[in-house]
């Protein structure tokens, strides 16, 4: 059974053919930015990303004739709940305009799988997309009455490691409790109730710690004042684009900062140090929102491969539960896998309502 799975990032496409569970193909295609800002907003790229993969399978000879389904990383979608979701005119129309009004490439996933599946026959459906949204009663209020909490995860990598590590216990997801990151150019950091994430940092919206792309949560008061005589769209760029090593140091890439940091500046010591001390005391929030029932820690995404950080993060926070490490990201596998589940007849495809799973307090 062949599974296609794609995920379209800020600069990058990554494509992978799955049979019968093996990666018998895959390709992490990069994107010039400036060529991608040429297109008129995400949805705009969709030719271009699908020429892209297009001659991708073409010079290593790859067919997707015979493929039972086409999986993308989902994106621009309502709140829902997790799961696999078969793409239908209502995910993909919310996936084109952006429903949500974040704009990320995760948006073309769905599209691009729809398009596949149009011209190969098969299924389509989006696995975990970053809208996921499981959050406790608890997590919702803030201290302004009319502004609640809705968060956007690394859903599809958070839950697919903390299967797999729920697995090495022996156990299932649905009986563990987790606190899961995914530390990559966004971070997320979120706890995982029984098969549920039932708090988390909203990963676009300037919550939680700073990340190489983002500026995490700030002080109102300080940011309002930041906010005199700027445009407001720049100032929410820093929620996605713009903040963190980008605001300090113009540029995202974590080795950099590192590298600049053994080279003696100052700044990037300290930048790169208090990173990672604010992940750390996101996990301890995250601890104490599951009681301190915390059967691991899990850290994921591309800066989990710095020894560095897990070492000061494993200090600060084992004393919690076991920190476990998973560098890099399963997302490719997760998206091929929920599609498996939904084929094998183990799990049935969810329908996307467009209703938000929540929408408000009825007091
Ligand atoms: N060996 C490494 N040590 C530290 N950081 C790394 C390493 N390899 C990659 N990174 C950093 O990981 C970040 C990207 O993480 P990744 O999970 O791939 O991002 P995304 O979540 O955007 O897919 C970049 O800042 C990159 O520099
Ligand atoms: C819709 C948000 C998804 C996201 O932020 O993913 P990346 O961190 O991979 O850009």
């Amino acid at each position: 059974m062949k599974i296609f799975a794609v995920n379209p990032g800020s600069t990058s496409t990554k494509i992978a053919l799955i049979e019968d569970g093996n990666v018998v193909f895959s390709k992490n295609v990069s994107h010039d930015a400036e060529k991608l800002a040429q297109y008129d907003g995400i949805s705009g790229q969709l030719p271009y990303r699908k020429e892209t993969i297009m001659n991708q399978l073409q010079e290593s000879g790859i067919s997707l004739e015979g493929t039972a389904a086409f999986v993308g990383r989902g994106g621009g979608l309502l709140p829902l709940e997790g799961g696999t979701y078969e793409i239908d005119d209502l995910l993909l129309s919310h996936a084109v305009t952006g429903a949500n009004g974040v704009k990320h490439p995760a948006q073309l996933g769905p599209q691009l799988a729809r398009v596949f599946a149009k011209e190969y026959g098969g299924r389509s459906f989006v696995v975990n997309p970053p809208d996921v949204d499981e959050l406790q009663d608890l997590a919702r209020l803030t201290g302004i009455k009319g502004v609640y909490r809705n968060v956007h995860l690394h859903a599809l990598n958070l839950k697919e490691t903390a299967i797999r590590h729920a697995e090495s216990m022996g156990k299932k997801y649905e009986d563990c409790n987790f606190v899961v990151c995914h530390i990559g150019g966004g971070i997320s950091v979120s706890a995982h109730r029984n098969g549920k994430m039932i708090d988390g940092n909203d990963i676009v919206g300037g919550e939680g710690p700073m990340a190489p792309t983002r500026c995490g949560a700030v002080p109102v008061s300080a940011l309002l004042k930041y906010c005199e005589g700027k445009e407001l769209k720049d100032v929410k760029a820093l929620c996605t684009q713009s903040g963190g090593f980008v605001s300090h140091l113009g540029t995202s890439d974590a080795l950099e900062v590192i590298r600049r940091g053994k080279e003696g500046d100052r700044q990037a010591q300290m930048l790169w140090n208090t990173m990672i001390y604010q992940i750390t005391k996101y996990i301890g929030a995250m601890a104490a929102s599951l009681h301190g029932k915390v059967d691991g820690i899990l850290l994921g995404g591309g800066m989990v491969y710095s020894e560095d950080l897990v070492g000061q993060i494993k200090e600060a926070c084992e004393w919690i539960a076991p920190v476990s490490a998973y560098p890099g990201e399963f997302e490719m596998e997760a998206m091929a896998a929920g599609t498996q589940r939904v084929l094998n007849g183990e799990e049935e495809a969810k329908q996307y309502t467009g209703i938000p799973v929540w929408n408000g307090f009825d007091f």
